[in-house]
């Protein structure tokens, strides 16, 4: 059924849901577009409104071969929506999804597209925030490149800040009894361990996002996901990414580099791109790598109550996997489950301290069940309906216990309205890493 968006668009069918809205193929003045209209709650959310409109200038001039252009942005009465440029193909999950791990060459081309996109970007001063492979849409319409690649471009960009308001901050706070409170937007397996500690997110968060994406398209796991949310949390932090066997060592060095957990250490996107772009030529002959998950700690009983504690107060416990929480998949905010009727982003309960710290609930990482993937690869993605995934990991707002006993790890913000430190600003200075 054909949907009229603003005076000059025409939605014709739906083309996939994500966290903050519906995406639909459209029609406009100049021929096919892809339309995201944002959720009802958002659209209703008038700080946002404004922030939509203040961003508009900085979304329509970002462009770029490997950036999908933003064209227009419609407020029109409840319609909010974001008109895109519109890409012939699938988005990096799915194809992760069918392939489990990427040819080498396909995965360092992708992400080589993907770091030129976010030098682009940086140029113009836009931290995108969100780096992950759904966010990543591969151009088949295009001819393939290095190892079967179709060219990718990166989209999404200024969603992460539309949602990440003090306005939005979490529900849960009321019944959290949390003394002063911060959020953190975007999506778990890739948050930057300075996001976690609660500085604001700069260019190097998206680099960051990028290496922990190559990681996973090489590995079919991201390095420091599975588990429960506030777990991974902590492995951003403290832990050290486990070693790729074979693949170069210049390959693996630039990994480590732009996985540093000082953003400082991070290469810039530029330099990011034109790294991987070099290697490309010689990860020609180099098949998919032949690794398994890493060795699990020692299983780590999920407390009878856990589960339930999770509950309490909600409609429904989170999804688990063997009686463990999937990654992603337990709701931060009380009382709040994932609804899958609505284009809502995950609602998440706020982790408590034992579980930022580690601790039983936190879990260290899950531990690989003989015959059954690791919650969080890829492989384990594959058994899990791709909409109800999708829900799972759209962008999250995380509210983070100022005194949440980890050793300093979260600044509090003081009585700012859950605002990040720093304040809630995508753009960032030109001068800036
Ligand atoms: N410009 C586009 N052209 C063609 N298809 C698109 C475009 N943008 C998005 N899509 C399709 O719509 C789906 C939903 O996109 P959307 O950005 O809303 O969600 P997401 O990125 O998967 O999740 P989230 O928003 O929660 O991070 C994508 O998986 C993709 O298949």
């Amino acid at each position: 059924m054909a949907r009229r968006i603003g005076s000059r668009y025409t939605a014709h069918q739906v083309l996939g849901r994500g966290s903050a809205g519906t995406v639909w193929l459209g029609d406009g003045p100049d021929g096919p577009v892809a339309i995201k209209l944002l959720r009802e709650d958002l659209s209703e959310d008038r700080d946002l409104v404004g922030r939509f409109v203040q961003e508009r200038q900085a979304l329509l001039s970002l462009d770029h071969p490997r950036v999908v252009g933003v064209r227009d942005l419609v407020v029109d009465g409840d319609d909010l929506a974001l008109v895109m440029e519109l890409v012939r193909g699938t988005d990096l999950r799915t194809r992760l999804e069918h392939e489990r791990r990427l040819l080498p060459q396909a995965a360092v081309a992708i992400a080589a597209d993907v770091a030129e996109a976010l030098a682009a970007a940086h140029a113009a001063g836009v931290v995108h925030r969100d780096v992950k492979p759904e966010n990543v849409l591969l151009d088949s319409s295009a001819p393939t490149g290095p190892g079967g690649a179709p060219p990718a471009l990166l989209t999404d960009f200024g969603v992460a800040k539309l949602i990440d308001a003090p306005s939005r901050a979490p529900q849960a706070a009321a019944g959290a009894r949390i003394p002063s409170q911060r959020r953190v937007i975007g999506t778990p397996d890739y948050l930057a361990p300075e996001i976690v500690e609660g500085l604001p997110a700069r260019k190097a968060v998206d680099i960051y996002a990028l290496a922990t994406l190559l990681y996973e398209l090489l590995a079919g796991f991201t390095p420091f996901g599975g588990g429960h949310t506030g777990a991974v949390l902590r492995r951003h932090v403290t832990e050290t990414v486990a070693p790729l066997p074979g693949i170069p060592d210049e390959l693996w060095q630039l990994l480590l580099q732009c996985l540093a957990k000082a953003p400082a250490s991070r290469l810039r996107a530029a330099e990011m791109a034109a790294g991987l772009r070099a290697l490309v030529p010689e990860l020609e002959d180099l098949p998919r790598l032949d690794i398994d998950e890493p060795a699990a700690d020692e299983p780590e009983p999920v407390p009878a109550g856990a589960v339930d504690a999770y509950a309490s107060g909600a409609e429904q416990a989170p999804p688990t996997d063997g009686g463990r929480p999937l990654r992603g998949a337990v709701p931060l905010v009380r009382a709040s489950a994932p609804d899958s009727n609505r284009d809502t982003h995950t609602s998440m309960r706020v982790p408590d301290s034992d579980e930022l710290a580690g601790g039983a609930r936190g879990t260290a990482r899950v531990p690989k069940v003989p015959g059954q993937p690791r919650p969080g690869s890829a492989r384990a993605r594959q058994r899990t309906p791709v909409r109800t995934r999708r829900l799972r990991l759209g962008i999250v707002a995380v509210a983070i216990a100022a005194a949440a006993g980890i050793g300093g790890w979260v600044a509090a913000s003081g009585d700012n309205g859950g605002a990040p430190p720093g304040g809630n600003s995508e753009q960032s200075s030109p001068e800036e890493p």
